[in-house]
């Protein structure tokens, strides 16, 4: 496999350099370094409907004339659907940028063209010969050629033509002063009626490079996690048993997660719990014979991974419950977990999908340091096909029962071959359905993983507090990963009570959804977090009283009611990403300083959408300090020196306040009032 930075072989040129037909490494004009192109083209660059997508290639030749470079989108059959100019935003780098918005989902591909720009280049000599008084009389009559040449090209519009017949008039015009001629031949107009169809000499286009377009809830989604079972879980009065919650009761939050604004559902596993080495409480190891066990515990005498717990219902309970998410706006997300608990009906009807140790037993699976006890690992090299088969069934099945999203469990303890294949499969016939690895591990494999398809990822945003870390794990986001890997910001799991959390208060817990849900465009919660629930069981960074291995209900309502929930803020912050279409894009995130360590500062801009992210990352003290925006990048179009001169207003998404705001700004975070500006920028340079 080939690098990304790999220099690409030219596939078509209009000069060829050599007479013989010996195949060479690079065209007339060279073109290297293309982006985005993952495992040197092996898998598709990513991207969701309507998503900007940046796009840079090294364009350059030999000598001093200037050249233009495009990027052209093309389908699935090679088709161009789509071209975007490429300029050399910083002069002298040759790195030729742009951006491309898909408009439908499918494979698609691109190529970048390369040419001598001959128009450009006469510009640029005669804009430096005819002032100094040289060669005039040849450089004014080879413009008039060029534009001459440059005025019926096809793709000019009638506008263009007549902003082009003027100034050849005008160029053309002998009685007039050299100066004039030159500077009708050159304005803005002319140029940009140029631009729209360049004359193009030396055409030299780059090997095609592959992109997929997905759904936009593969790039954008906020996801919110809860145990069905939890839910309308009550204790008996006479007998104190507990009596799980079904499909139906759980049903019952499905209008309260939507009006939250999130936009999945996902459900750790739904499937019959093992009744053998079952987990008690806090993730003992001797359970009371009413334990419900851990949900990841899959399988016992009641089914598999086809089957539902007989406690939260049957399938026209699923198929219900499905059904109402739906109506709600939800979309349902399932676990995949692909382990079995001792009594899962493959240990006996396929004993060779597992590992039998000498001693005869099957060794439980682990993920070091973590234990667990109570489940057998899948061994795919016994039987590769058997298991590939098999998992693609229960993937289907699920799929036929209304579900396009899948949650894997722990992707990188089975091979990546398997889920290449799995991923492939799957996608060929629903192209809608979308896979989260939940590998929290190194990043060859966590890359991977995204890479050969995983359409998101699980991340270590969780643990990344201080302000250089943050800054220095977005960037790698945007810039290393970016092509391929698109991270899903979870500000908790059942598993991650990270110590920022234990130790932050309310004000953690507003940092924190604040960063993930203006950070990235997928972010999630699991149930628990707008109690702003801390408290761990000693020594990890696990929940006290995990719900992992019990029944938890919990009263949202009352909470809201009395004023104790987060609820409003994560609806706020849910409502703000739906309106504000610049945080549904992973790769326009900019960072700018702030002289307290303490405040990160960003932006995101999309088209006229620009908002400002200033939060105060200590949840224990008030900051104040001074924010320096990059104006440059905050507005592109207006250049940075004209940006620099101008004030704008911004309005505060959070606290509905307004200010005027320049360069430079003075802040004041107090954490226990709102710990963040997430400002609207309302008027621009
Ligand atoms: O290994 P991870 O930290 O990525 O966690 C994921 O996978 C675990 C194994 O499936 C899962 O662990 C839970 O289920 C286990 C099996 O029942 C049990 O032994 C563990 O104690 C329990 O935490 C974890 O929830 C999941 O996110």
């Amino acid at each position: 496999m080939r690098g990304a930075d790999t220099v690409v072989h030219v596939t078509r040129t209009s000069a060829a350099p050599s007479p013989d037909s010996r195949r060479l490494h690079y065209g007339r004009i060279v073109i290297t370094d293309i982006e985005p192109v993952v495992a040197g083209g092996a898998f598709p660059a990513k991207a969701t409907v309507g998503e900007d997508i940046p796009l840079a290639a090294t364009v350059f030749r030999e000598g001093h004339d200037l050249i233009g470079a495009e990027a052209v989108l093309l389908d699935d059959a090679g088709d161009e659907i789509d071209r975007v100019r490429l300029v050399e935003r910083t002069p002298g780098t040759d790195r030729f940028v742009g951006v491309v918005r898909p408009r439908s989902t499918g494979r698609f591909s691109f190529v970048i063209e390369a040419w001598a720009d001959p128009n450009a280049t006469w510009e640029h000599a005669a804009s430096l010969k005819v002032p100094a008084g040289v060669d005039v009389d040849l450089m004014l009559a080879e413009g008039l050629k060029l534009l001459t040449a440059a005025e019926d090209l096809p793709g000019r519009t009638a506008e263009h033509r007549t902003v082009l017949a003027e100034a050849i008039g005008t160029l053309a015009s002998a009685d007039l002063p050299a100066d004039q001629r030159l500077a009708a031949a050159t304005s803005a107009h002319v140029r940009a009626a140029i631009d729209a169809a360049p004359l193009r000499e030396l055409v030299t286009v780059s090997e095609r490079m592959p992109l997929t377009v997905e759904r936009e809830l593969a790039g954008r989604a906020g996801w919110y996690e809860f145990f069905p079972r939890s839910e309308g879980a009550r204790q008996d009065e006479e007998t104190g048993r507990w009596i799980s919650g079904t499909f139906r009761t759980a049903a019952r939050r499905l209008p309260a997660v939507a009006e939250m604004g999130f936009d999945v559902v996902y459900l750790p596993p739904i499937h019959p719990i093992g009744e053998v080495n079952r987990k008690g409480p806090n993730n003992t190891l001797d359970p009371g014979p009413e334990d419900p066990g851990s949900p990841w515990a899959i399988g016992s005498r009641h089914g598999g991974h086809d089957a539902i717990h007989p406690d939260l219902g049957d399938f026209d309970d699923f198929d219900d419950f499905v059904a109402q998410a739906n109506e709600l706006g939800l979309e349902v997300a399932l676990d995949l977990a692909l382990q079995a608990a001792p009594d899962h009906p493959w240990v006996t009807s396929h004993p060779e999908w597992f590992t039998t140790q000498l001693d005869g037993t099957i060794a439980y699976a682990e993920n070091p340091p973590k234990k667990y006890q109570d489940i057998y690992p899948l061994n795919f090299d016994n039987d590769l096909d058997g298991l590939s088969r098999e998992v693609l069934r229960i993937v289907e099945l699920w799929i036929d029962h209304g579900v396009r999203i899948f949650r894997v469990d722990n992707p990188h303890t089975k091979p990546v071959m398997f889920w290449e294949w799995l991923i492939a499969s799957v996608n060929e016939r629903h192209p809608d359905v979308i896979f989260l690895a939940e590998a929290f591990t190194r990043p060859p494999m966590m890359h991977a993983l995204a890479q050969l398809g995983f359409q998101q990822s699980y991340t270590y945003f969780t643990w990344r507090n201080t302000r250089e870390e943050l800054e220095e794990y977005l960037t790698e986001l945007r810039d290393v990963s970016g092509a391929f890997l698109r991270p899903n910001f979870f500000v908790n799991t059942p598993d991650i009570l990270t110590e920022y959390l234990q130790f932050g208060g309310p004000a953690g817990f507003r940092i924190r959804a604040v960063l993930a849900a203006t950070a990235s465009p997928l972010w999630g919660v699991y149930a628990g977090y707008e109690l702003c629930e801390h408290v761990p069981r000693p020594g990890t960074e696990e929940y006290i009283d995990n719900e992992k291995y019990q029944y938890r209900p919990r009263d949202f309502a009352a909470a809201e009611a009395e004023g104790r929930s987060l609820a409003p803020y994560l609806r706020r912050l849910n409502a703000i990403r739906k309106e504000h279409p610049a945080l549904g894009d992973l790769r326009n995130i900019r960072l700018h300083s702030a002289d307290d360590d303490s405040i990160l500062v960003y932006s995101k801009r999309k088209d006229d959408d620009a908002l400002i992210v200033v939060i105060n990352l200590d949840p224990h003290a008030t900051r104040e300090t001074t924010v320096h925006l990059d104006l440059g990048e905050l507005f592109p179009a207006a250049g940075a020196e004209n940006a620099s001169e101008t004030d704008f207003e911004v309005h505060d998404l959070l606290s509905d306040q307004t200010w005027t705001w320049g360069e430079h700004n003075y802040v004041r975070l107090d954490p226990r009032v709102e710990p963040a500006h997430v400002l609207h920028v309302r008027t621009r340079p």
